[in-house]
């Protein structure tokens, strides 16, 4: 076998999911090399978050494997869950707690000691911009400021992978650009992270390998120059999912 060969740190084989008739994800497969910053795209509805809430262990695939740092996923979940931090779209938080309560209680989950956990709440409040929030209830957070404390908690454990489901959505430049550093700086420290987003440009300057999904399919994978060639991101985007309208709309939307 190829034993000297790196392990990936996420390799997805096969995975499928239909919802009634609806195929959202058919048998995808994608190799994610150890510390690479890879983005995931695609149209709305390609499949990107049901993909990757089967790779972290949040949804069931009806058929294939997600294999993280050489650990099955849905085989050993427990071994597999230290090896990830996940920020999921759409998953409820306990936003009850205080962003530092929840925060903790995500470190104390993993097994971590309450000294070392304590001092990572520190040091994420202050890095995502959150020290003045640390004792507000989550549920009063604007939708950026729960992204963030979402990331904290993603990152407290101290993942070698990171998964993350649209992590700039709602977030302003300055903390977008402030995420951003310390992604850069986590896969320099050796992690490695797969971020999914509909913001070409963000991943065609922060990525350097990228995954297009349609229909639940890769279009095309690589890295960000292999995929995009002489074209930007955002055009071989389009060349690749198609769909753009050159209709003018309708009558009614026109005012002159
Ligand atoms: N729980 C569900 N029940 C039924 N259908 C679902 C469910 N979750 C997703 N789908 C369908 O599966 C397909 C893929 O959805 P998914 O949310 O994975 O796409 P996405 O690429 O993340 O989209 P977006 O960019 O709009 O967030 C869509 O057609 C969606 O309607």
């Amino acid at each position: 076998m190829h034993s000297d060969l790196p392990v990936a740190a996420l390799e997805l084989r096969g995975l499928t999911k239909r919802f009634g008739e609806k195929l959202a994800v058919d048998k995808l497969s994608l190799t994610v090399p150890t510390g690479s910053l890879y983005g995931l795209v695609g149209p709305n509805g390609a499949g990107k978050t049901t993909t990757l809430s089967m790779a972290t262990g949040l949804l069931r695939p009806d058929a294939g494997q997600s294999i993280i740092h050489g650990v099955d996923m849905w085989r050993r979940p427990l071994e597999a869950k230290q090896l990830v931090g996940n920020l999921s779209d759409g998953v409820k938080l306990f936003d009850r707690l205080t962003g530092e309560q929840l925060v903790t209680y995500n470190g104390l989950l993993f097994g971590m000691d309450r000294a070392t956990v304590a001092e990572r709440v520190g040091d994420l409040l202050r890095l995502l911009d959150l020290e003045s929030a640390a004792g507000t209830p989550v549920v009063d957070y604007s939708a950026g400021m729960t992204k963030k404390i979402a990331l904290a908690c993603a990152l407290v454990h101290a993942p070698k992978l990171l998964v993350l489901d649209e992590p700039f959505e709602s977030v302003d430049p300055v903390s977008a650009a402030n995420i951003r550093d310390m992604l850069t700086e986590y896969v320099k420290g050796g992690g490695t992270v797969i971020v999914s987003s509909h913001v070409m440009d963000l991943v065609q300057r922060m990525c350097d390998h990228v995954a297009v999904v349609s229909a639940g399919r890769v279009l095309a994978a690589g890295t960000v120059d292999e995929v995009r060639g002489d074209s930007s991101l955002e055009d071989r985007f389009v060349e690749l999912v198609g769909g753009r309208h050159h209709s003018e709309g309708p009558e009614w939307l026109r005012h002159s």
